[in-house]
């Protein structure tokens, strides 16, 4: 079982991802991404799926287009976990 982040480790991630965005009926984070076209978004995603699969850990996501939207929570958690917060630095560093 994954440990649920608390509020102050919650907080605490929101102060750190400032572009991404709470959900608080999911307890999950998102973020838009925009790319200049298909390939550039289709790319970026190719990237993350390779991170997401060595991290066991998977975005919940969808394209269209330039538009990649994703959802970060930990389903063995029902919520934030330190995960999200790996796994959203990760994809930030890909930026
Ligand atoms: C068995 C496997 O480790 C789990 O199902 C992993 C896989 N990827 C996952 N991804 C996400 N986002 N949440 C999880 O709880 C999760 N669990």
């Amino acid at each position: 079982m994954v440990q649920k982040l608390d509020d102050a480790a919650r907080a605490a991630l929101l102060a750190r991802f400032p572009d991404w965005t709470h959900e608080p009926e999911r307890d999950a984070i998102t973020r838009r991404f925009q790319f200049r076209d298909f390939a550039q978004a289709f790319g970026f995603m190719a990237s993350v799926a390779i991170i997401a699969e060595k991290m066991d850990h998977h975005p919940e996501w969808s394209n269209v287009y330039n538009r990649v939207d994703i959802l970060l929570t930990t389903h063995d958690a029902d919520g934030l976990s330190d995960r999200d917060a790996r796994l959203a630095e990760a994809i930030e560093g890909l930026l």
